[in-house]
């Protein structure tokens, strides 16, 4: 079967895979895989062939599977334990995408395609306990059937055929419910330790109704799996740049270990070598191998593995040009590329001999192609994939149901307080964890009420106090806008990708997440105007009384709130903070325009009339102004000739103001102003998550 291949992934004597070899099957008795099976070094022990093969070995022997899931099956949570066996098969198909015809190509009118196939027609089957690699070449199409087989990132693509788990096609949500993804880029928020990371992960979840010890239990016994206990107390940090935390292996581990609080029977991982080196890449996939020796069934995508990675596989699915090229174990695939006339080098891997035989060359395309046509009718022509089809016709489909049974969303979801809660707490230790940015804004507040006092020191009530005090008002509500809104525009897009994947993860919706960043906020919005009101109020000279130093910072804190508002509104829509601080400028103007400073409010053009009452500049001001002047008297310099204001009333009508008026109903414009806001942001931040 094997001639003139000698394979390199059958010498497990010469491997060093970093895998005790231990008599038993490496799992624990409820299942789970014991934390003694997978080491972190690579040193320790051969490997055992049959012990690999493990389960695959049964499908292959052609014994088949009972595909029937007893209650039992699902665990007092009602969730899947890792013996629900999932078998995956798709069968016909199709994926192809829109392509939006160019201006010109409109204008000729020409014919070209309006949409391009991706997925031409595919059919497999993955069986419980296998771990299938799909490759092929760069574009052939693997990330598009790992996400389609998947039901995740296939929104804007048109499928067709059947895709079926355990003989029975699945909604998406239902699909989502029992499996995982591991994406191929892991993102995490920096400052959260290792542990923490996975018990915001179980906390959101797993049940309710587990206790937080039981929680904690399932956090440390994913970690010591994935030999991860020795740095469960290290910051994640980022993969470059000042804040380095975990190695690329060990975050890679971390992105696993996330997906598997759930115990999701069905695996998806899309390049899990992506960015390791040998070693580390090793021992991921040696990981995950034994993974899928507890009855998972997984899949993943991965580009050229080298050979001691190659053999971890128990299958292989090459696809070329949007077909499946070829199935199966990797001596049959040999056996079939040999057969079609393309043999492996004997010192060949037979990872790269496979990639290299089904890839497109530029400049030679028609060639390419095909041969790439010749093996796929020689592999649909043989009779492995006869055999194959005939089992995806015929597994049974009367055990799905009972899967699902107690698996509603409610069940598993945390209320949204917990969601709040949960977010909030990890918000704190990101402030608390990265104290450059709090100091930052506290030095800014301090230096802005510092520059507003030396700049108006000692403002006496004269006739000068209209331009001077008022000035420095309307400065002051300026500052609060801009550096709230630059500040804001900032963490969102930051946060975005975390919240996205969390958000798809169905971790917590848009709502508790945006909770959570306003109650977060709430320090800063009235801390930093007391801070500044602290430092320049008296240096000024304004008004001294409690109640007007208190009436400056409510109205700041209410003008940082609408502002607070409009950046995030800014940062949702534009989900990117250079554009957000494009967009500012112009946005702001007309309510800064006619905010009641620059232009007297009774002479505000008609078509800007509308924005007048939604302009929080002219909210703020009025509000403090009116504290301000309200009751106050203006001397008459003798060296002036003419003194126009006799006291505050006088001033204060010179800006169409009226004294003694309330302060509160200027204060609930303003909160309604980043009410509203707010509430377009989490629109936006819903609509743009959802894509
Ligand atoms: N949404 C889409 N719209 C248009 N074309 C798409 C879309 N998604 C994928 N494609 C095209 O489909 C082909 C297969 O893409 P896919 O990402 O599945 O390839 P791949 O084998 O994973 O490639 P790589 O190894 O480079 O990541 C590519 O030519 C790609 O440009």
């Amino acid at each position: 079967m094997t001639e003139g291949y000698e394979p390199i992934v059958n010498q497990p004597e010469e491997e060093d895979v970093g895998i005790e070899n231990t008599e038993d099957d490496g799992l624990a008795e409820n299942g789970s895989i014991r934390n003694d099976v997978v080491r972190e070094s690579g040193c320790s022990g051969d490997l055992d062939e049959t012990e690999l093969l493990g389960s695959s070995a049964e499908v292959e022997n052609g014994k088949s599977h009972d595909f029937e899931i007893k209650m039992e099956e699902l665990d007092t949570e009602g969730r899947f334990n890792i013996f629900s066996k999932i078998t995956l098969s798709w069968k016909d198909v199709f994926v192809s995408a829109s392509v939006a015809p160019s201006l010109l190509d409109r204008c000729k009118k020409t014919d070209k395609p309006t949409s391009t196939e991706i997925l031409k027609g595919v059919s497999g089957l993955v069986e419980p306990g296998q771990f299938v690699a799909i490759m092929g070449a760069s574009g052939a199409g693997k990330t598009t059937l790992l996400n389609t087989l998947a039901s995740r990132n296939s929104k804007k693509l048109s499928v067709s055929g059947t895709i079926k788990i355990n003989g029975k096609e699945m909604s998406q949500s239902k699909t989502k419910l029992i499996s995982a993804y591991v994406q191929q880029d892991d993102c995490f928020i920096e400052t959260l330790t290792v542990k923490e990371v996975m018990m915001f992960h179980a906390n959101l979840r797993m049940d309710q109704n587990i206790s937080p010890k039981q929680k904690q239990k399932k956090v440390e016994d994913i970690l010591g799996t994935l030999g991860l206990t020795k740095v469960q107390d290290t910051l994640v940090g980022l993969p470059s740049g000042k804040r380095r935390g975990i190695s690329g292996g060990e975050r890679k581990r971390l992105s696993v270990g996330t997906e598997l609080i759930m115990d999701p029977p069905l695996l998806f991982i899309d390049e899990p070598t992506s960015g390791l080196d040998s070693f580390m890449a090793e021992n991921v996939v040696t990981f995950i191998s034994q993974l899928a020796k507890a009855n998972r069934t997984i899949l993943c995508t991965i580009h050229q593995p080298a050979s001691e990675i190659f053999q971890l596989f128990d299958r292989i699915c090459l696809v070329s040009e949007g077909e499946i090229a070829y199935m199966g174990d990797t001596t049959s695939g040999l056996d079939l590329f040999k057969a079609a006339g393309y043999p492996c080098k004997s010192n060949f891997n037979p990872a790269d001999h496979f990639v290299f035989t089904l890839a497109v060359r530029p400049g030679s395309e028609e060639s390419c192609k095909d041969r790439c046509q010749q093996i796929i009718e020689h592999y649909k022509s043989s009779a492995s994939y006869t055999a194959m089809v005939e089992k995806i016709n015929s597994i049974s489909d009367d055990a799905p149901e009972v899967l699902f049974k107690n698996l509603s969303k409610k069940q598993i979801q945390p209320s949204i307080c917990s969601q709040v809660a949960e977010n909030f707490k990890r918000s704190l230790k990101n402030i608390v964890r990265n104290p450059a940015y709090s100091k930052a804004r506290i030095m800014q507040s301090i230096v802005i009420g510092l520059l507003m006092g030396l700049t108006f020191l000692n403002t006496k009530n004269d006739q000068r106090a209209a331009q001077n005090k008022s000035g420095a008002l309307f400065n002051l509500v300026v500052y609060f806008t801009f550096s709230s809104i630059a500040t804001q525009t900032m963490s969102i897009p930051q946060e975005l990708p975390v919240v996205k994947r969390e958000y798809q993860n169905g971790m917590y919706s848009t709502l508790p997440y945006f909770l959570s960043k306003v109650i977060s906020e709430i320090p800063y919005l009235f801390g930093l105007p007391f801070l500044t009101m602290s430092v320049c109020y008296f240096m000024i000279g304004f008004k001294k009384t409690f109640v007007g130093f208190i009436t400056n910072v409510i109205a700041y804190a209410g003008v940082s709130w609408a502002a607070t508002g409009l950046g995030w509104f800014l940062a949702a829509w534009t989900g990117d903070s250079a554009i957000a601080g494009a967009l500012m400028a112009p946005i702001i103007m007309p309510f800064f325009l006619i905010g009641g400073f620059y232009q007297n409010d009774e002479s505000t053009p008609v078509f800007f009339e509308p924005v007048k009452y939604i302009s929080w500049f002219r909210y703020g001001f009025s509000m403090i102004m009116t504290s301000e002047f309200t009751d106050a008297q203006i001397s008459c310099e003798s060296e002036i000739n003419q003194c126009d204001f006799l006291n505050g009333t006088d001033v204060l009508a010179r800006f169409a103001l009226n004294p003694g008026e309330i302060w509160w109903p200027n204060m609930i414009a303003l909160l309604m102003i980043g009410g509203f806001f707010c509430l377009f942001a989490w629109t936006c931040l819903l609509c743009r998550i959802r894509r």
